[in-house]
């Protein structure tokens, strides 16, 4: 999703209509190639349109949440496509396909950063080959268990912070002890407030002025996008280009004074601390002194670009998970019911620990199953970097784009039964392999060499915050709450999570 939405297909050599006859010849189909728009316009409409409709909790969500994707699907089953402008794209649903790509990162790239993209997240996520190993080999320690056990304090001071703000309005309202919080807004400053803390730890004031920058990039950027068609658009001097300028430039600014702190404590030998950005800066050293080369490892810019990149993929993903979690438990009260159980039952109302989280099953179950319901991230796109065999498909060429609906994967009744738009935790009971009987079905954090690799610590941060709200207030859907889910780069609910708290 993430960059399905701000990229661009690049290496393109083959004239459209080649193209076309060449996937029509091996059975693929879809729309004829309209002249440079292709099927854009249409899918902008459909969108539009459906975009702002609320739907029933029960409501199959394909065909709300992707409806341009799945009204092709239907027209021309399995094995179709979509123009991108000149560039057709394959709709991928299938998963052994799905496997084969994510398993071959060296044959199936990203499609290009946008340059407006750019501005949001670089780094590990859009890197390739040689460089994007070695950036994740830097990386890596950083999201190692040790590390982040040692990071469960930040995170619970930003769960208690929050609950306690929910607890001072409930206790404003006129019964003091329940009242309608909007969590969703609460939930997004959650997430940002946890990344500050356990990315840059002493520096996290810093770092939560970056998120809100990050943000108002984010939504400057999805403004923006619109205008890409335009050429030259994003040098025009409008007020929103030179904000986003002006952005680009204090989140620089920013993390270089942490970065150049670190830098120096490092110098004079003392501890810098076990946040994020102190393990991947202790790990690029690392690299450096075991190769005695400056260039094998990440210069200042690439931490920047790092850092920046653990706001965007890592913040409001996370937030996602938390508000539809939460909207599920309202919608369902036995299994609140359950997960509150079994966190009194491990914590009593204690601080909750590493360890305790561990131990946390039910919870475990709900989260899995909210991930596969509501993905956050429904969509990710690759495209081959030389013609090859993918399936069916004996000649996939260079200029084709495949876009991999997990959104979709996850709904497919003929993997997940009947019952597949039902919420029912009880499938995870006996862990992911189980419930998808060992097949390449469920992805939410995608997979292979290039699966997130923030997944154990949004485990961990997702299972804190559930743990302290269950044993702190019960919930249920306020009577104005309106289910809106829509992917807008991630999958938010598009007019908020209004819930009726009660205290414990
Ligand atoms: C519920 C939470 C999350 C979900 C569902 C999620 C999902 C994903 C998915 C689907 C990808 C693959 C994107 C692609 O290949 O196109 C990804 C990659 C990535 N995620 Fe996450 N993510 C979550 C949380 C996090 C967190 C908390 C962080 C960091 C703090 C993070 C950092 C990253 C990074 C750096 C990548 C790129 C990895 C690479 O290409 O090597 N994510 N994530």
């Amino acid at each position: 999703m993430i960059e399905g939405l701000i990229t661009f297909p690049s290496g393109q050599t083959k004239w459209p209509r080649k193209l076309e006859n060449l996937l029509r010849q091996q059975g693929l189909q879809g729309n004829s190639y309209r002249l440079a728009v292709g099927d854009i316009k249409d899918l902008i409409t459909v969108t539009k349109a459906e975009q702002p409709r609320s739907i029933k909790l029960s409501d199959d969500l394909p065909p709300h949440i992707l409806p341009y994707f799945h009204q092709t699907r239907s027209k021309y089953g399995e094995n179709s496509f979509i123009w991108f402008g000149p560039t057709p794209r394959l709709i991928i649903t299938d998963p052994q396909l799905m496997k084969e790509i994510l398993t071959k990162p060296e044959i199936f790239h990203k499609p290009l950063p946008d340059p407006i993209g750019e501005t949001v997240a670089g780094g590990l996520l859009f890197l390739e080959d040689e460089k994007w190993a070695n950036h994740r080999k830097i990386i890596n320690p950083a999201f190692h268990m040790e590390k982040l056990k040692n990071m469960v304090s930040a995170i619970r001071l930003s769960c208690s912070n929050m609950i306690d703000k929910w607890e001072d309005l409930i206790s404003s309202s006129s019964d003091e002890e329940s009242g309608e919080i909007d969590v969703w807004s609460y939930l997004g400053d959650l997430s940002g407030d946890m990344i500050s803390r356990t990315a840059f730890g002493s520096s996290h004031e810093e770092g939560r002025r970056i998120f809100e920058l990050q943000r108002e990039q984010v939504k400057l950027v999805l403004e923006l996008i619109q205008f890409t068609f335009i050429p030259g658009w994003r040098y025009v001097p409008t007020k929103a280009n030179k904000r986003m300028k002006a952005i680009s430039k204090e989140i620089q600014s920013l993390l270089r004074g942490i970065i150049n702190q670190r830098e120096k404590a490092m110098e004079r030998g003392e501890t810098i601390g076990d946040d994020l950005l102190s393990t991947l800066m202790e790990s690029n050293l690392k690299e450096i002194e075991e190769h005695g080369n400056k260039n094998v490892g990440m210069s200042i810019e690439d931490v920047i670009e790092e850092c920046k990149l653990f706001y965007f993929a890592g913040s409001e993903t996370t937030s996602i998970l938390l508000v539809w979690t939460m909207v599920m438990l309202s919608k369902h009260q036995e299994w609140q019911v359950r997960a509150r159980e079994e966190v009194l039952q491990v914590f009593g109302k204690n601080e909750p620990t590493f360890d305790g989280l561990n131990r946390l099953k039910i919870v475990t179950m709900i989260i899995h199953e909210v991930l596969r319901l509501y993905t956050p991230a429904p969509i990710i796109a690759r495209a081959p970097i030389k013609t090859v065999k993918l399936g069916n498909i004996t000649t996939l060429p260079v200029g084709v784009g495949l876009v991999l609906l997990i959104g979709l994967l996850h709904h497919d009744p003929e993997i997940w039964g009947e019952d597949v738009n039902e919420f029912k935790p009880e499938r995870f009971s006996e862990g992911i392999s189980k419930a998808t009987k060992n097949q390449f079905s469920y992805i939410p954090f995608s997979a292979g060499p290039r699966i997130c690799i923030g997944q154990q610590f949004a485990m961990i941060e997702a299972k804190m915050a559930l743990a302290m709200i269950l044993q702190r207030f019960s919930f249920e859907l306020s009577s104005s709450y309106l289910h809106a889910p829509f992917p807008i780069l991630t999958l938010r609910p598009q007019y908020g999570a209004t819930l009726l708290l009660r205290k414990h």
